[in-house]
């Protein structure tokens, strides 16, 4: 790449207690205003490569770099306040609060109200459904929806870079492809992302990037598009089957 990632995961080694690691010298970039998507079996480390990148797990070795300032070792706290902001799996909103409540949870950092009235109209006009349903409980909003109150939720403090755990877990199809259009537009609007994906196909068709892990290293890494027509790659994580093989 050319020019320098906003965000540089490098050679990161990382393990959960004394158990053996799980990230073993993975190196990860992504390029500002890039959707980066990880991809992988099972158990690879996907969301780990998240965790260390949010402060959530602390790297035994290995440097985090987000434009060029070396972040390595900050808490979450302070990797949100530094720019990284992380949508968890699963669903994260507060069903017994309004979406609004939801959304506003995302700006308890910031400290001028003109600056949370101007992030909350951004997030509205990114996120329709938001606006629409600024008053509803937010635990009333379809699964879909309500991933979208996350995002918006994760998009208040301005970060650098976004890192969405498998959005599209548990959606059907049309909620998936609004999640996917809506990652778009994050990139769109300037806000780059790293994605982990089940739907790696689907996943793909949106990055610009993409990095196939296994055993907590980056075993392919390239244009999404490029990954896309890998029949290695297709053939053992895209479902793509060749006449005459099965
Ligand atoms: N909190 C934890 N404590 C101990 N081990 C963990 C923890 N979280 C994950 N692991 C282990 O780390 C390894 C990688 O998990 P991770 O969730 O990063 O994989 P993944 O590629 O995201 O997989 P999946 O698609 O199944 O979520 C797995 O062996 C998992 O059991």
């Amino acid at each position: 790449m050319a020019s320098e990632p906003l965000l540089e995961l490098r050679d990161i080694e990382a393990g959960y207690g004394r158990a053996a690691l799980v990230l073993r010298g993975l190196t990860v970039q992504v390029p500002a205003a890039s959707v980066v998507c990880l991809v992988g079996p099972n158990g690879a480390g996907k969301s780990t490569v998240l965790k260390v990148a949010s402060g959530m797990l602390a790297p035994r070795s290995g440097r985090i770099l987000l434009d060029g300032t070396d972040i390595t070792g900050r808490r979450p706290q302070q990797m949100l306040a530094a720019g990284l902001s992380h949508v968890l799996q699963g669903h994260s909103v507060f069903p017994e609060m309004s979406v609004a409540e939801n959304v506003l949870l995302g700006a308890y950092t910031l400290r001028e109200k003109s600056r949370v009235a101007e992030r909350v109209e951004f997030v509205k006009d990114l996120f329709p459904v938001v606006a629409q349903r600024w008053q509803s409980l937010a635990g009333a909003l379809s699964g879909g929806q309500q991933k979208q109150v996350e995002f918006a939720r994760s998009l208040m403090v301005s970060p650098r870079v976004v890192l969405l755990d498998e959005p599209s877990m548990g959606l059907d199809p049309k909620a998936t492809e609004t999640v996917f259009t809506q990652v778009a537009r994050m990139r769109e609007a300037g806000t780059a992302v790293l994605l982990v994906e089940q739907n790696a196909r689907r996943a793909l068709e949106t990055a610009d990037l993409g990095c196939v892990l296994d055993l907590g290293r980056v075993h392919l890494s390239g244009p999404a598009a490029d990954l896309l027509a890998d029949d290695r790659l297709g053939q053992l994580y895209l479902g793509n089957h060749r006449a005459g093989t099965s």
